[in-house]
């Protein structure tokens, strides 16, 4: 047995794919072939969910079907909302999120069908519906009105429809399809990989996803976007966001939002793009002190660590522009993910090998039991 020992599992490959692979010398996010830059600036967020899921961009007759195809699935069961509403007022809206995919799962009948087209159906109907839990566990917990779905709204405006109750501008539900883009996909992060490895024993998509949504929750992960914006509200200017970073690291603290696994120190391609659309969204609604005080943390950070924002950074504030509220902002990213994490359940289960690594045991050994008298 090797015995060497990667902490974190750093740089070690875990699966083989077809679907994504960070190529961080060329500073490429990409999707199956495509660069995922390329995509969020020229692209749609459903072109992209083909991609994924069918392993080739699609026509725009097949965007459309595939469209209509999640259309016809949004519906929830209402027994579902029984279930949210009796959750306390202030539980973690990850938790919320979590526990409505666990649920959606007993209302499946051919849960043990894992083939390829079973859990193509399933997929579907997950991004449907992932959605509508999002946003309307967060109405339900709150005993505000749900607000159902629109079919005549785009698959993407009809998600921030759903959140804030207002029919977004389509600067909006541009801005937020792009987020849902540069969201989608990336790679072997946790919470894919512990998708892939509860996919491994043969359980089924919602337990993936459940587990995806449990790793997803932490700041070192998708918490980070949340943790982001509350710093960000915390300093009223400029001046105050510098003093609190630079209080926040003599203390030794992580900022939120800074460094990545992967890129360490270089630039989350993701991350600059939502800057371009932090400037365009905060030029339209007035908001530039917001785009400057996150200017100046970069700036900061980078002086002082040489850190950069990750995609968290600048998602977080574009998110808060959008008009939603900061305890979405991780069930939001899990939403965009879901297709991602689905593509890898669908290649886990099309070419298994069950997840069991080893340990290099530090323990004590030989001891015995205390003779019982
Ligand atoms: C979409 C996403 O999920 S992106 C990630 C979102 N998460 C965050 O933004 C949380 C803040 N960032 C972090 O905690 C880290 O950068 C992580 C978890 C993302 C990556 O961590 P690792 O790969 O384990 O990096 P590691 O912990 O080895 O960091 C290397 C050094 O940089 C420092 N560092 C890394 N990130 C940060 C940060 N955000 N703030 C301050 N220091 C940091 C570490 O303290 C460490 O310094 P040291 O060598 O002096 O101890
Ligand atoms: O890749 C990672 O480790 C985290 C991340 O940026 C993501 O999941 O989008």
């Amino acid at each position: 047995m090797d015995d060497t020992f990667y902490p974190g599992l750093e740089n070690v490959i875990a699966s083989e794919t077809q679907i994504s692979y960070l190529d961080v010398e060329n500073e490429e996010i990409v999707i199956r072939g495509y660069d995922l830059m390329d995509l969020a600036r020229n692209a749609k967020y459903l072109d992209l969910v083909a991609l994924l899921l069918d392993g080739g961009f699609p026509t725009s007759e097949r965007r459309n079907e595939l469209e209509q195809k999640i259309k016809s699935e949004y519906e929830l069961p209402v027994q579902l909302f029984s279930v949210l509403q009796l959750l306390p007022l202030n539980a973690h809206m990850m938790d919320v999120l979590r526990t409505g995919i666990s649920a959606l799962a007993c209302f499946e009948t051919n849960l043990d069908d894992r083939s390829v087209n079973a859990n193509y159906q399933r997929a579907i109907r997950l991004l449907a519906k992932v959605p509508q839990i999002v946003a309307n566990g967060y109405h339900a917990v709150r005993n505000e009105p749900l607000i159902q779905p629109r079919g005549d709204l785009t698959y993407t405006a009809n998600f921030l429809y759903m959140i804030t109750g207002q029919i977004p501008l389509p600067i909006e539900a541009d801005v937020f399809d792009q987020c849902l883009m540069v969201y989608s996909e990336h790679e072997m992060p946790n919470s894919t990989f512990a998708a892939r490895v509860i996919a491994s024993t043969q359980s089924d998509m919602y337990g993936a996803l459940t587990g995806a949504a449990a790793s997803l929750k932490g700041n070192l992960h998708g918490g980070a976007n949340e943790a982001v914006m509350n710093m960000l509200q915390l300093a009223g200017s400029e001046a105050e966001l510098e003093a609190l970073i630079l209080e926040k690291l003599s203390r030794k603290e992580r900022i939120m939002g800074f460094g990545h696994r992967v890129y360490m120190n270089k630039p989350d391609p993701r991350a600059m793009l939502m800057k371009e659309a932090l400037a365009h969204l905060a030029k339209q609604k007035n908001e530039l002190q917001l785009y400057d005080k996150c200017v100046v943390g970069e700036f900061v950070l980078k002086r002082e660590k040489n850190l950069y924002p990750n995609l968290d950074y600048y998602a977080a504030p574009v998110f808060h522009l959008l008009g939603i509220p900061t305890e979405l902002f991780t069930p939001v990213f899990l939403a965009a993910r879901t297709v991602g994490i689905s593509a890898h359940v669908l290649e886990q289960h099309e070419n298994n090998r069950l997840f069991r690594p080893r340990v290099l045991y530090k323990g004590p050994r030989n001891l015995r039991p205390p003779q019982i008298v």
